[in-house]
Order: structure tokens, then C-alpha cells, then sequence
């Protein structure tokens, strides 16, 4: 079985310093964290915490003679995807396996655009309640990472990432159907982040309020609609099956979009409704919860509103 010893990381962020910090100290990891200069600069000032405690991650920039990872994993936000696919080119050789923790539907196709001969496992990460602010991340409950092969070619590299995720003590699953499980974790995203950033409400909001979940929901059952009709197995039971999860992440935690719009961030909102809207055009089915969404989120982010305010240079 190929062993998965050199991992390289892109995106040290809340997700990203989370699982690396359980990456780092793994038996038989090398880790390395993939920045440009700015950030090795930047993050060499600052620090980076993990639940208050300082982790020393090591940095490499690009441009390096290094040895070929045998995994590496991005959780970047998508904007930042192509760039970091870019970067992490001198890290990658014929058996360098591939993940994205990246929500929405799309980065894996866009990995394995760029390496067409590299494996590209499919993965989310589930119930996770991670909060960054500044480089200081906390959460209170990892939750699982649930991974698969789309292709049917790649039992080895499931088999791999396994043991090396056994050995780091991060909680996994590998559905029968991948493609499935990508599409719950969409639809919960276009539904808990969105209506998250809207009504500016962390978890514990949803876990009091019937009326914000039925904002989530009615956001997600038009994925279940557009899912039915791409031959994706979603039923209301799986709008409903977030209830759980839902109930479980810390009160005070917030989704990775409210986090966005609270920073002044750009938001993730092109890959959620964004899609939504497109996929729904395409397959002929309504939209409208999502429009609205989409329009709501796009005037809370600073750099679209500023757009649309300042006129063209002449
Ligand atoms: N937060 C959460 O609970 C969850 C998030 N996700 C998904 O995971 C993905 C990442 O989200 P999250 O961790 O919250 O995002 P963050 O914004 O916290 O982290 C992303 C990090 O990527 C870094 N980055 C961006 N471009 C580059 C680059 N070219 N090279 C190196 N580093 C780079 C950023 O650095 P810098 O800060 O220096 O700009 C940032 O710290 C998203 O798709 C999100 O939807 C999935 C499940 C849960
Ligand atoms: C499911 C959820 C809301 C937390 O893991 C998430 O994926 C996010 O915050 O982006």
C-alpha cells in the first residue's frame, strides 16, 4: 500500500490550522505548509494559535527543491484555489494524491484539471465548529472528514489517506457514494451558511429558532430539487438529517460564511447560491429562495457593494 508520509498543506486558515495541527505531531508526517512570502512574513510575526496555544507550523514558499508530497490537501476559499494550485506545483509527482476540504462542488474538478494523471479523492469535512480570527483558531468540535474516490481507480490512495488520518486521530468516513455525500455537505451549505450570513447568526441561533431554520431549509430544498434532476439520491430526510448536527456544534460557533462577512471578507456565495442559480437555469428548476440569498449576501460584502458604487473611470 503506498504510505503517505509528506504532506503538504495550502491554507492555514480555520480550517487548515485545525487539521494541520493534528497532522503536525501525527507519527510518521511531514508536514509542510505551503505560503508565499507575505504570509511566511506575516505569520512569523504574529504567530499562529490553535485553541490558545501557539503552533509553530512549518513554512515553505514556493520554488523550493522539495520532495514530492504523497498528499496534499487545500482549505483555501475557493477564490484563492487557482492560486494555490499554481503554487503548489514543485510539491507534486506521479503518486502525490490530492484532497480539497474547500466546500461547494467544484474544486475537485478544477485539481483534477490541473493534474489529469494525479489521483483527486473527494472529500468534506462535517460538523467541524472551527473559528478563525485574525491567526488565532478555536473550536470546540473537529467533527469528521468523509472521503471517497469518484473514479473507482483509486482504492489505494482511500486506503492511504486512511491510515494516515488513523494516525493523526482525525475522525473520517468513506461513504460508498462520494458524489452523494458532496452534495449533502452542498446543500447544508447553501443553506446554514447562507441564512448564517444573512440573519448574522451563529449556530445557537438555529438550534432556538424554528423560524431560521426554516430560512436554512427552504434554501436547501431547492439543492434537493436540483439533485434530484443531475441523478444525486437527496430527499427532504437529508434536509432533516442536519438537525443533529446541527443541534451538536457549540451555540457561540459560526459558519465559515458569517465568519467572512463579519471579517469583510469576500464570501463563498458564488459557490453556493451562486451555483444554485446556474444548476437550477440549466435544469429548469426555480430558484427563487436562492436569488434572493445570493442578492442579500452580495450587498453585505464590501469590495461587490463598492463596486457598484463607484462609477467607471472615464
Ligand atoms: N470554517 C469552517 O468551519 C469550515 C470551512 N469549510 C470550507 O473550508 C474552506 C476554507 O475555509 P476556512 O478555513 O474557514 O477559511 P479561512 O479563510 O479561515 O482560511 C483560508 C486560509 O487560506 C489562506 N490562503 C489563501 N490563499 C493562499 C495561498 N495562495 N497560499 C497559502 N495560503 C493561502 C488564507 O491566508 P490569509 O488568512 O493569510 O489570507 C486563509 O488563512 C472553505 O471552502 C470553507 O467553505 C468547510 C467546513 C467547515
Ligand atoms: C457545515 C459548516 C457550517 C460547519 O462545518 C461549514 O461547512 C462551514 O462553516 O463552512
Amino acid at each position: 500500500m503506498t504510505s503517505v508520509q509528506r504532506v503538504t498543506l495550502v491554507g492555514l486558515g480555520a480550517i487548515g490550522a485545525s487539521y494541520g495541527e493534528r497532522l503536525l505531531v501525527a507519527p510518521g508526517v511531514d508536514l509542510r505548509v505551503l505560503v508565499d512570502e507575505a504570509r511566511k512574513r506575516r505569520y512569523e510575526k504574529s504567530g499562529v494559535r490553535v485553541n490558545g496555544r501557539r503552533i509553530d507550523f512549518p513554512l515553505y514558499v514556493p520554488g523550493h527543491a522539495v520532495e514530492p508530497a504523497d498528499l496534499v490537501l487545500f482549505c483555501v476559499k475557493y477564490d484563492d484555489l487557482a492560486e494555490a494550485i499554481e503554487m503548489v506545483s514543485d510539491h507534486v509527482g506521479p503518486n502525490t494524491i490530492f484532497m480539497s476540504l474547500l466546500n461547494g462542488i467544484a474544486s475537485e474538478e478544477d485539481i483534477q484539471a490541473a493534474f489529469p494523471e494525479n489521483a483527486v479523492l473527494h472529500a468534506i469535512s462535517v460538523a467541524i465548529d472551527a473559528v478563525r480570527e485574525g491567526r488565532d483558531v478555536t473550536y470546540s468540535n473537529l467533527g469528521y472528514i468523509s472521503f471517497g474516490d469518484a473514479t473507482g481507480r483509486h482504492a489505494d490512495a482511500v486506503r492511504a489517506v486512511c491510515d494516515v488520518f488513523d494516525r493523526a486521530g482525525i475522525a473520517y468516513e468513506t461513504p460508498d457514494d462520494i458524489l452523494r455525500a458532496v452534495w449533502w455537505k452542498f446543500m447544508i451549505n447553501v443553506g446554514v451558511n447562507q441564512a448564517s450570513a444573512v440573519l448574522r447568526a451563529p449556530y445557537g441561533v438555529f438550534q432556538q429558532s424554528e423560524d431560521a431554520r426554516e430560512v436554512m431549509r427552504m434554501a436547501m430544498r431547492e439543492v434537493v430539487a436540483i439533485a434530484q434532476k443531475r441523478g444525486i439520491s437527496l430527499r427532504e430526510e437529508d434536509v432533516r438529517r442536519f438537525d443533529d448536527i446541527l443541534n451538536a456544534m457549540s451555540p457561540s460557533g459560526k459558519t465559515s460564511m458569517l465568519q467572512d462577512v463579519e471579517a469583510g471578507r469576500p464570501t463563498e456565495v458564488e459557490q453556493f447560491a451562486g451555483k444554485v442559480i446556474d444548476l437550477g437555469k440549466q435544469l429548469g428548476v426555480p430558484t427563487p429562495i436562492n436569488r434572493l440569498l445570493y442578492h442579500a449576501i452580495r450587498a453585505h460584502t464590501p469590495h461587490e457593494r463598492l463596486h457598484a458604487l463607484v462609477p467607471p473611470a472615464p
